[in-house]
């Protein structure tokens, strides 16, 4: 198997944890497997490096400062595994086959870095090459970062490249667990988890692959979380199914949003519950669902909101602090997923604003932590599409 392992800065966090790592790689090279490595900086040497910049440094300089960790990590690496007998080599910006490159935007060149990644493969077979996480080369030779966790956006870029069967994340947790280990008790690993899923954690917390790393993942690459105290590199821990898709997806069917009105229900405990069981009891999906002060309103399908109409509107017999619900039709929903999206201030304003200017009433807005859905009415569906497409 061709595998490229990258370690986290908890999994390199002392001597005694970077001989761990060493041994599963020479485990796993004994065992005939082609193993590149992608190391980050050993423990919290980002953040302490960064913290100690007190003064006006430039982009160029910090970078360079930064560099630090990942360049003393791969040395320590190479160093273990070379005591091991295994042939390694690390590699860092400025090194003859340094294969991480930007363009002028500092974006991945990806032109670039395919063709030097191609030449880093051909070595797979002799040597294991451990690789400086985090770190780019931009086109004047000066050292860039791809952000905070970008150690694991190198193993990722690389794996895709590289053509590899898996990548493999090391860090302090089994895997993707039911919650934060550090926080909740009974966390246990979840086995396997979808790419989608998994980017709506990592966006919002669960930072165990950062969440721009995950638009690499393909069908064709195996994606595995494991613990750096597992030991073996080529099983257990998570792994991560399906590929990362950049989406624009319109429902088919119209939409009717039904909408239930009461005084200040926002403050009375248990009522999203109370109203979405009713809808539930009677077996009517939920396609979205947004809350205000005064009011609960619930996206169905149209083929079922007079069912739902009836049911809501026992809900607000019985409950005094309900006083009516009422049903608009003819909606459609226009759902983007993209890639950076959270990540992009101005997001919203990019798709409202053109919106606007096309004279199209927005019905509702509502955000995930990867996706934006916008509802309108059902005849302008084509034109909100369409402005949506130009827009990504
Ligand atoms: N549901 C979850 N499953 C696993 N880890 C989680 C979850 N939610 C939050 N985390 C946290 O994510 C952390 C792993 O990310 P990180 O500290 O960036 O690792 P590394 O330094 O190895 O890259 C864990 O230490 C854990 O506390
Ligand atoms: N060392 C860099 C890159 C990185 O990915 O680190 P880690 O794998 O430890 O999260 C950072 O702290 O941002």
């Amino acid at each position: 198997m061709r595998v490229v392992a990258k370690f986290g800065g908890t999994s390199l966090g002392s001597g005694d944890r970077i001989e761990r790592a060493a041994d599963s790689v020479a485990d796993a090279v004994a065992a005939g497997h082609d193993i590149a490595v992608v190391a980050s900086a050993m423990g919290s040497q980002t953040d302490e490096l960064l913290d100690e910049i007190s003064f006006d440094a430039s982009d160029e300089d910090r970078a360079e400062i930064v560099s630090m960790g990942e360049r003393t990590s791969v040395r320590m690496l190479k160093a273990a595994l070379t005591s091991r007998g295994v042939d390694a080599t690390f590699l860092e910006p400025g090194s003859e086959d340094w294969p991480v490159v930007t363009n002028e935007r500092g974006e991945i060149d990806a032109e670039e870095t395919q063709r030097r990644v191609d030449r880093l493969a051909e070595t797979l077979d002799d040597t294991v090459p451990v690789i400086t996480g985090f770190l780019a080369e931009d086109p004047a030779g000066n050292v860039t970062t791809l952000g905070r966790g970008g150690s694991d956006t190198t193993a990722m870029m690389l794996g895709k490249y590289l053509e590899a069967d898996e990548v493999v994340i090391v860090t302090d947790v089994e895997g993707v667990m039911t919650g934060d280990p550090r926080v909740v008790e009974g966390a246990r690993n979840v086995g396997s988890i979808t790419v989608d899923e998994l980017r709506n954690l990592s966006f919002r917390g669960a930072e165990v692959i950062a969440p721009s790393a995950l638009v690499y993942k393909d069908e064709s690459l195996g994606v595995r979380v494991v613990h750096y105290q597992h030991g073996d590199l080529l099983s257990g821990g998570t792994s991560v199914e399906g590929s990362f898709e950049h989406l624009i997806d319109m429902e088919e069917a119209p939409l009717s949003c039904l909408t239930i009105a009461g005084r200040a229900i926002r403050n009375r405990p248990g009522i999203l519950a109370e109203v979405s069981e009713t809808l539930s009891d009677a077996g009517i999906n939920i396609d979205a669902v947004a809350s205000g002060m005064d009011s609960l309103t619930y996206y169905v399908e149209t083929s079922v909101a007079e069912e739902a109409e009836a049911t809501l509107h026992d809900a607000v017999v019985e409950d005094e602090s309900l006083s009516s619900v009422t049903v608009e039709d003819e909606i459609a929903v226009i759902r983007v997923t993209g890639g950076e999206l959270p990540n992009q201030p101005g997001v919203i304003r990019s798709l409202v604003d053109p919106l606007a200017e096309a004279g199209i009433n927005i019905h509702d807005l509502i955000t995930s932590a990867t996706s934006v859905a916008i509802f309108v009415a059902w005849a302008d569906r084509e034109e909100t599409l369409d402005i949506v497409h130009e827009q990504f």
